[in-house]
């Protein structure tokens, strides 16, 4: 059998989202992604799953393009010609994260799904689950967070839809009971920069009062300057697991590291290796959220790993709204690495069941966690009918890059980006 690549197909589709609100404005009713298939001669092919705007899918279609003709094997080979597929690279920005990350490695971004494509393919050729080639799973469960989020009713000119407004402690306590019902969750996340800080704060109390043992997050995306975050991260003393993200940057966030009693998480100021080193040399972070979107793949989040573990710091996994192919890259990842002190952040509730590209009943959640699929590679199947539905989604909706400001402005045109 041959483990020759002799194609790679790029599709992006789309994916109905709820109004959602963050620091930056709203999620549209349609989120991205990119799916990639890599074919080998012998017929079989592997997943990966990437975000879906324009700048990065251009990216992405060159890179596949250069991958032809080499071994699903040989990921050092793979990234060496995703490097030389963007050496003449001159779009700016284009990540798909709507400002929640301020730099990355574009190489690392571009090289993430095929390397995950890869990893399935080799799974599938040996006769492995993903989990095994990563060094095998030291948990047979991974537990994730329930992510909460202030979020309107429905979006504008549609009906309400079944989780309703939150715009209050007592709203997101709803929220929160709801989600904790239907997935089981064990931890809270609280996605904040939204409001004031006091009524962030205020929300904070309500969800604390409600869930009395369940550890607690809050992640503003860094729209508070550093004496507030100061004095927010000392008002929640006890409160908080940790900060995730107060302020921007890795000066300002040492700043408040030194004087709030929490660990401070960021998936924003230390999002590329270079990051590292500036981060422990200032003490800015106690907690990295590693991405295998962004970090390169699964196997440079190990190398993460490995580097968190060596410099004492605290290890956890971000998100992005996704569809079933990275949450088992996810699961799989998360599995595998041994120093994972926290549960997995997943935006897994906000879309509906039926909207995946994977044959469902694959992954499902049970008291807050996933099962490590034992089949070979990730251990879910394309379901070509439902991708190419969401493909036609994708032309449809008109969007190609999410644009969260955009859409607010469109609701509320006075409407400007918030600093507390
Ligand atoms: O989906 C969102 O609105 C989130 O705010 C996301 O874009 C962030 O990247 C992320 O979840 C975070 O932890 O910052
Ligand atoms: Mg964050």
């Amino acid at each position: 059998m041959s483990e020759l690549i002799c194609a790679v197909r790029v599709t992006p589709v789309a994916f109905r989202d709820l109004p959602l609100l963050n620091s930056v404005g709203v999620h549209e009713p349609f989120a991205l992604r990119t799916i990639v298939e890599v074919v080998t001669a012998g017929g079989q092919y592997g997943l990966g799953e990437t975000y879906g705007d324009e700048p990065h899918l251009r990216r992405i279609e060159k890179a596949a393009a250069a991958l032809v003709g080499t071994d699903v094997f040989d990921l050092h080979e793979m990234q060496r010609r995703v490097i030389v597929s963007l050496a003449d690279d001159r779009q700016v920005g284009g990540h798909g994260m709507a400002g929640m990350v301020t730099t990355s490695s574009t190489g690392d971004r571009v090289l993430s799904p095929f390397e995950v494509a890869a990893l399935d393919l080799q799974g599938k050729i040996t006769g492995r689950p993903v989990s095994d080639l990563l060094g095998g799973a030291v948990r047979d469960r991974v537990s994730f967070t329930g992510y909460l989020f202030y979020k309107w009713a429905g979006h504008p000119g549609q009906e309400d839809d079944a989780w309703g407004a939150a715009l209050d402690p007592d709203g997101l306590v709803r929220q929160a009971r709801k989600m904790i019902d239907e997935y089981g969750f064990s931890s809270i996340k609280l996605k904040g920069g939204v409001f004031p800080p006091d009524q962030e704060v205020a929300a904070i109390r309500e969800l604390r009062k409600a869930f009395p043992s369940t550890p607690l997050r809050l992640d503003p995306n860094a729209v508070w300057t550093v004496p507030t975050s100061i004095k927010v991260g000392q008002d929640l003393e006890g409160v908080l697991e940790y900060l995730e993200d107060p302020t921007a940057g890795i000066p300002g966030m040492g700043e408040v590291a030194r004087e709030v009693p929490m660990p401070l998480a960021t998936n924003m100021c230390v999002v590329a290796f270079d990051h590292l080193k500036p981060a422990v040399q200032q003490g800015a972070v106690g907690v990295v959220l590693s991405d295998h979107h962004f970090w390169g793949g699964l196997r440079r989040s190990q190398s993460l790993a490995a580097i968190c573990d060596t410099f004492d710091l605290g290890l956890s996994m971000h998100s992005n709204s996704h569809l079933g192919i990275s949450l088992a890259a996810m699961v799989h990842l998360a599995s595998a690495t041994p120093n994972l002190d926290y549960t997995c952040d997943t935006h897994w509730p906000w879309k509906r069941p039926e909207d995946d590209v994977v044959v469902p009943g694959a992954l499902g959640f049970e008291n807050g966690a996933v099962k490590v699929p034992t089949e070979p590679g990730l251990g879910v199947e394309l379901d070509r009918d439902a991708l190419a539905r969401m493909h036609q989604q994708y032309l449809d909706s008109g969007i190609r890059n999410r644009d969260d400001t955009g859409y607010m402005r469109s609701v509320n045109p006075e409407w400007k980006a918030p600093l507390w």
